[in-house]
């Protein structure tokens, strides 16, 4: 089946919702000190980037039911205390749909910013069709100034057959090499199931044809990991890493943008160990998922069980998620498990 109208529409408005979350960016970098603190510009761009993408799919899509699981909703701004930052969402979402020609005339209420929010509001599932979406991943990244992406998926039937990933801060041309000069950023990765993935500008167009690394060698492998280490264990990766031999030093980078390097082979392996407890979230996964397997790659858990989108708002998962080639997988899962065995045992002593 193809998704080809699906895919224009998510395009559209990843790359919309990434303009927003652009000129938030840029304001915040420029601010004093004190306002970086100051958590309300993320707030205002994840709420802004969530409102544009569930209008514009919405709106592109009108023929057809709409369903949306998405990661923020509207129950702050409801509240006397979020009025003046619905206010400023609003206006934001509107300066944005302005700059789009399709959507120049278009400007939403306040009421009608918070029901486009809480539009994502669905639980997703094994049945029908549901749009994935992270409104900003790596809001930490986002508020350095460094990687966020926007994430956006669309499930059918629980299997992910789309995804669509905005990387405003990621340079076109690979990031496996520090030292080379830096170039222009903002990149836009998107995949169809069974047609491959691609990347292109996120300004622009010319799309190019992207696949993994084909390196079979663990030792000339170079590994992503969250930037946070709140996020994963970096003590467990380091000791996986070293198993495999690998060299290089861990690249840390936030959000899924790590997906979309991976997918273009900057690096060959993404491993990610939340600590205990935490439980992953689909739209964490799901674009980057279909980006990385469509150039090539393969995402399972620890156990090396592919990722299963269909059991609703949450993954449901061995351990870990870690993200290579085929060449190389069997090598990482028979690491990991040397490693979460000897971690296992040296706790238990
Ligand atoms: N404790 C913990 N453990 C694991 N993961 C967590 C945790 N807390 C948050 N999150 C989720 O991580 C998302 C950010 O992605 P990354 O971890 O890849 O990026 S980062 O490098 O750590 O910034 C981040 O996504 P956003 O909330 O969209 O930014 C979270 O969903
Ligand atoms: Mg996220
Ligand atoms: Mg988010
Ligand atoms: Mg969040």
């Amino acid at each position: 089946m193809s998704y080809d109208r699906e895919l224009v529409a998510a395009k559209k408005a990843a790359s919309l919702a990434a303009r927003l979350c652009q000129k938030i960016q840029r304001a915040l970098l420029q601010s004093d000190v004190q306002s970086k603190s100051d958590r309300s510009p993320v707030t205002v761009a994840d709420y802004g980037s969530q409102a544009v993408v569930s209008f514009i799919l919405e709106k592109e899509l009108v023929d057809v039911p709409f369903s949306l699981v998405a990661e923020e909703d509207s129950g702050d701004l409801r509240e006397e205390s979020g009025k003046e930052i619905l206010n400023r969402i609003t206006a934001l979402v509107n300066e944005t749909l302005a700059g789009a020609d399709t959507y120049a005339s278009s400007t939403l209420s306040e009421e009608s910013v918070l029901t486009a929010i809480d539009k994502g509001k669905s639980e997703g599932g094994p049945i029908g069709r549901h749009w994935v979406l992270d409104p900003i991943d790596g809001t930490k990244g986002f508020l350095r100034g460094d990687q966020y992406a926007i994430a956006l998926a669309l499930l059918d039937n629980g299997k992910v057959v789309l995804g669509v990933l905005a990387c405003p801060n990621l340079p076109l041309t690979s990031i496996a090499h520090k030292d080379t000069a830096p170039t222009e950023v903002g990149c836009l990765f998107y995949a169809q199931a069974g047609s491959g993935t691609y990347m292109e500008p996120l300004d622009g167009s010319s799309p190019v044809k992207v696949t993994v690394s084909d390196i079979d060698n663990t030792e000339e492998a170079s590994f992503f990991e969250s930037y946070e280490a709140a996020h994963s264990m970096q003590d467990l990766t380091s000791s996986i890493a070293q198993k495999l031999g690998v060299k290089a030093p861990p690249v840390r980078i936030d959000s899924q943008a790590k997906y979309g390097a991976l997918s273009r082979g900057d690096g060959a392996i993404y491993m990610r160990f939340p600590h205990k407890g935490y439980r992953e979230k689909i739209w964490d996964h799901a674009a980057g998922c279909i980006v990385v397997t469509e150039a090539g790659g393969i995402a399972t858990d620890a156990g090396g069980n592919l990722l299963d989108f269909s059991k609703g708002r949450f993954l449901d998962l061995d351990t870990g998620i870690i993200v290579t080639n085929q060449k190389l997988m069997p090598a990482l899962l028979k690491a990991v498990r040397e490693s979460l065995e000897e971690k296992s045992s040296s706790s238990s002593l």
